[in-house]
């Protein structure tokens, strides 16, 4: 296979960059702390034979073959509690406020880079009332000294945005005449970071639509596209062809992106006061990356399962410490922290296992197994069906669902977990695309041969299957942002599996409405009457997603139609409020 063979190779380019890098960190790393004397003063010296750094293709790409392949860290041997399991000496962490940015921003403290500069900062301050980004540095008096002194967003961003061109622009790949010190560590970052948002396809947007994370992530790209804009483009483009490189800007828009990510996804906050050779005093909390440290994984549980922390010593170094005992073998993980799904989403392209006050569906303690209604397909549900399930979708790779109807009439089943399934499938190792509890419900055929023990319990379907349904996509946009994702895939798989799950699941409804002549009737349990799906052409009135699903209609007026809650509140604030007017029945 094609996929898997160039999988492979750029597994090896990684694992060989890697290589790299851990030798640039210890041998570099040492001379530099030999030669200011500091390993002699402090009682830890560098140490990097602890763990080992393990590229791996399945740990966050999921079914994608072609994505970045992924390095985890782990034990090489039992750790306890307390030891130290790696140090990184200060000469090899980047941060803003640290002097030796210098040595890597060669390119950001170019005098011919303070004329752009200056230029912005005219220009910005006669545009605009927003915060100038080059403020920091009109404070700093000593010109051409550290550029981007204080602003990791831009120094780092500029810095890699260069360098990354450079590889790009390379015919071999590699840096080029981009002479830094920290050449073998910007060679070992990920080439791209498919999972997080920024980097989504027009295709995969297009799928997304009518999620929450649709619109967030249009936000985040308008915004990306704005600072790209107003901040970076001129100054680099003019800064590059002044130095005769080549000029892509769409490649250079890309590579900024890529900086983003490599920042936003690695960076540590340290204490800058540490830093013995920073040049700033007041401040604390210095942004950092620190190679190899950066290679460490975020917990797919919250902090109590985590095994590691960084800590620093003083001018010397950042060393990462157990913060349990570590068996041989383990992967050694960081807790990411208390933040939110969201950003993990944006800034990690996964999200924890577990999280706090997540609104499950335990209301609704139903079903087991729902023996099958006599589905009545319509063309449309047959599109659909075949619209998910095409290549296009190459993420879902759930062949059970491409039985799906099967055409032997076989029964479906209407789970409740991945226990459950797992159960039924008869198979420990049998795993659903889409795992745990927020994915209550999925459906998948029944196969007699697999020595699964089924327990059939009958349920009269209909309007309560209806509610049950309705209830669980009326939930999901106020889920989007507690999604959990499985362990092997990542946030887009989850997502893409979530709409599909929408669909199935609208499908079904539909599917059951008709069967069972629901449509116009009132619900038992809720009072609400069950209306025909909204149709596919007119769509969410916010985000015109055109979804199968029912959409919510406002209440008062019943003439506009959402997806979910989110795209409600959205126009309600933008003048529906005015616009609406109650309607009698
Ligand atoms: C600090 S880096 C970790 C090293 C990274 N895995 C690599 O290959 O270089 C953070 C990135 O790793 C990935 N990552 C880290 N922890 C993860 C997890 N628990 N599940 C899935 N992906 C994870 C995410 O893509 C994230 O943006």
């Amino acid at each position: 296979m094609t996929a898997s063979s160039s999988g492979t190779s750029s597994l090896e380019e990684r694992q060989r960059a890697i290589e790299r890098c851990i030798d640039w960190v210890e041998t570099y790393g040492r001379r530099r702390m030999e030669d200011d004397g500091s390993s002699q003063d402090h009682p830890h010296v560098l140490k990097l034979d602890r763990i080992q750094f393990i590229t791996t293709t399945d740990a966050s790409t999921g079914t994608d073959k072609n994505a970045t392949p992924m390095v985890g860290v782990f034990a090489k041997d039992s750790i306890r509690k307390g030891d130290t399991l790696v140090t990184i000496p200060e000469a090899c962490v980047l941060s803003e406020s640290h002097p030796l940015l210098k040595d890597l921003a060669s390119v950001c403290i170019d005098p011919a880079m303070k004329v752009y500069r200056d230029n912005l900062t005219a220009q910005w301050k006669q545009t605009s009332n927003t915060r100038n980004p080059w403020n920091s540095f009109e404070k700093d008096q000593t010109q051409g000294r550290v550029f981007c002194q204080d602003e990791l967003r831009l120094a780092l961003q500029l810095t890699l945005l260069v360098y990354v061109h450079r590889v790009k622009a390379s015919i071999g790949g590699t840096l080029g005449d981009a002479a830094t010190h920290f050449k073998s560590y910007l060679e070992a970052l990920p080439p791209s970071y498919e999972s997080l948002i920024f980097h989504w396809t027009d295709e995969e947007m297009e799928i997304l639509k009518g999620t929450a994370c649709h619109a967030v992530s249009l936000r985040l790209r308008r915004e990306v596209e704005d600072n790209w804009e107003q901040s970076f483009a001129s100054v680099l483009l003019e800064y590059l062809q002044q130095k005769q490189d080549k000029v892509d800007s769409t490649l250079l828009k890309e590579s900024y992106l890529h900086a983003i990510c490599s920042i936003y996804s690695r960076m540590h906050s340290l204490d800058s006061a540490n830093f013995a050779s920073s040049t700033v005093t007041a401040e604390t909390n210095t942004r950092t990356l620190c190679p190899l440290v950066d290679m460490i994984n975020g917990d797919k549980e919250y902090s109590p399962r985590c095994n590691a922390h960084v800590l620093q010593y003083p001018g010397i170094h950042v060393a990462v410490q157990a913060t349990r005992d570590i068996a041989k073998g383990d992967e050694v993980l960081f807790s990411y922290g208390q933040i939110s799904n969201q950003v993990f989403v944006t800034k990690f392209g996964f999200v924890p296992l577990t999280s706090t006050g997540k609104p499950l569906m335990d209301e609704l303690d139903v079903v087991h197994v729902v023996p099958p209604p006599k589905l009545v397909w319509e063309k449309g549900d047959e599109r659909r069906w075949k619209s998910l399930t095409s290549d296009k979708n190459k993420v879902l790779e759930w062949r059970h669902l491409t039985e799906f109807p099967p055409e032997d009439g076989t029964p479906f089943a209407f789970m409740r977990s991945t226990t459950d399934m797992a159960k039924v499938r008869g198979s420990e190792s049998w795993r659903p695309v889409y795992l745990n509890n927020l994915h209550l419900y999925a459906m998948f055929s029944l196969s007699n041969d697999d020595g699964a023990e089924v327990v059939v319990e009958p349920w009269e379907p209909g309007s309560i299957i209806l509610d049950m349904i309705d209830y669980r996509l009326e939930q999901m946009p106020t889920v989007t942002d507690d999604l959990a994702i499985a362990s092997g895939t990542n946030i887009k798989t989850a997502l893409l599996c979530r709409m599909l799950e929408r669909e199935i699941l609208s499908m079904w409804w539909h599917a059951i409405a008709k069967q069972y002549e629901c449509y116009g009737e009132t619900s038992p349990t809720t009072g609400k009457k069950y209306l025909p799906l909204r149709s596919q052409k007119e769509g969410c009135t916010v985000c015109q997603t055109a979804f199968s699903c029912p959409l919510k209609s406002c209440t008062r007026c019943k003439a506009v139609f959402y997806c979910g809650r989110g795209c409600q509140k959205e126009d309600w604030k933008a003048g529906h409020k005015e616009a609406c007017q109650p309607v009698s029945g």
